[in-house]
């Protein structure tokens, strides 16, 4: 049975009078242990959504809960934020000039120094920082120091982690890497973790639940995978993956039929084949994406995307037969 940490009921959160920024209506519940990813562009209000969740802002109308109880907004307590969660934001918060090991033990009380010392050391071995321990921050990478940051608010029993950009200082290789972590430090320590990315890939990769957030309206949440077979609307198929949105005339042109405004389907959708339904288009460019090449392809004046798994094997020019095997109407 499912166990709900958080729920958010009609928050709404605005900073100016007039209708821009913040975020409205937003109502959603997270269950325990969970990685949730909020995703959205730039300014959609995914920050804002954490830091209301955290106790940070001040809202409009609607509440949030922490198993059951109201989250305290910042003018209904002395010190803001939330003791059960902890929050990483972007500039970490980590003392430049003092050890790893020692910005991390911080926060654990000197009552019993042997469970400090053991706690700090398990949670950089998590983290994959041990080697590290007696550096000074001021001489680690933006990677490591996201690294240190994490385990910082880890080590005191948080029950949820909010993480606003976990990414942004990795490069890719690293990125990886420290997705990866983040999943099996959740999944072994049972910590709830909300974080914001612009990059869906994140999201994909890692949450058990997505929230996918435009201009502040919360458009869909769910599984990724649900979510991404199933997007609700246009916007949460081109951001998740890039989709190719065809207006009715253009779709109709390349025989695939609706009643509908747009068609809309996945490049992944669409199959080098040459059975009866598939239809001739001309390739109009190639292009390289590492383990297979994404193909322009245009038939009656309508471009439109398609995988190559077999790469290199159809090139500019060429002529191939396409089946878009399904595709969504909006
Ligand atoms: N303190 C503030 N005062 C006024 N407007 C704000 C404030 N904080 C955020 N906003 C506005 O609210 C909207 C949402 O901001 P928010 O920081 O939540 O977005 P975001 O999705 O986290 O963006 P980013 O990915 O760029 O960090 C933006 O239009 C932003 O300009």
């Amino acid at each position: 049975m499912s166990d709900t940490i958080i729920s958010v009921k009609n928050l709404t959160k605005q900073y100016q009078a007039e209708q821009a920024g913040g975020v409205k209506d937003i109502s959603f519940e997270i269950n325990r242990g969970d990685v949730v990813a909020i995703i959205g562009e730039s300014g959609s209000g995914k920050s804002t959504l954490l830091k209301s969740i955290y106790g940070l802002l001040k809202t409009d109308e609607g509440e949030i809960f922490f198993e059951n109880e109201k989250v305290k907004g910042p003018d209904e307590q002395l010190i803001p934020g939330h003791k059960q969660m902890k929050m990483v934001t972007q500039d970490f918060s980590l003392n430049i000039y003092a050890k790893v090991y020692d910005n991390i033990a911080s926060q654990l009380s000197n009552t019993d120094l042997k469970t400090k010392a053991e706690k700090t050391l398990q949670i950089m071995e998590h983290l994959r920082i041990l080697p590290l321990q007696n550096k000074k921050i001021i001489e680690l990478s933006g990677g490591e120091q996201q690294r240190v940051a994490i385990a910082k608010a880890m080590v005191a029993d948080t029950k949820v982690l909010l993480l606003d950009e976990p990414f942004s200082q990795v490069d890719a290789l690293l990125k990886n890497q420290l997705r990866a972590d983040i999943k099996r430090v959740a999944s072994e320590t049972g910590v709830t973790v909300i974080l914001v990315s612009h990059d869906p890939a994140d999201g994909l990769f890692l949450a058990d639940q997505l929230l996918i957030i435009k201009e502040g309206k919360l458009l869909q949440t769910g599984k990724p995978s649900d979510i991404y077979q199933n997007p609700k609307h246009i916007y949460t198929a081109q951001i998740l993956g890039n989709a190719v949105v065809l207006p009715r005339l253009d779709a109709e042109k390349l025989g695939l039929k609706t009643y509908k405004e747009f068609v809309v389907f996945y490049p992944e959708w669409a199959e080098m084949s040459n059975s009866w339904n598939s239809r001739r288009y001309e390739v109009k460019d190639v292009y390289y994406k590492g383990f297979y090449d994404e193909l322009l392809l245009e038939r009656n004046g309508v471009s439109v995307r398609a995988l190559q798994l077999n790469k290199g094997v159809h090139k500019k020019n060429d002529s191939v037969q396409l089946n878009i095997s399904r595709f969504l109407e909006f």
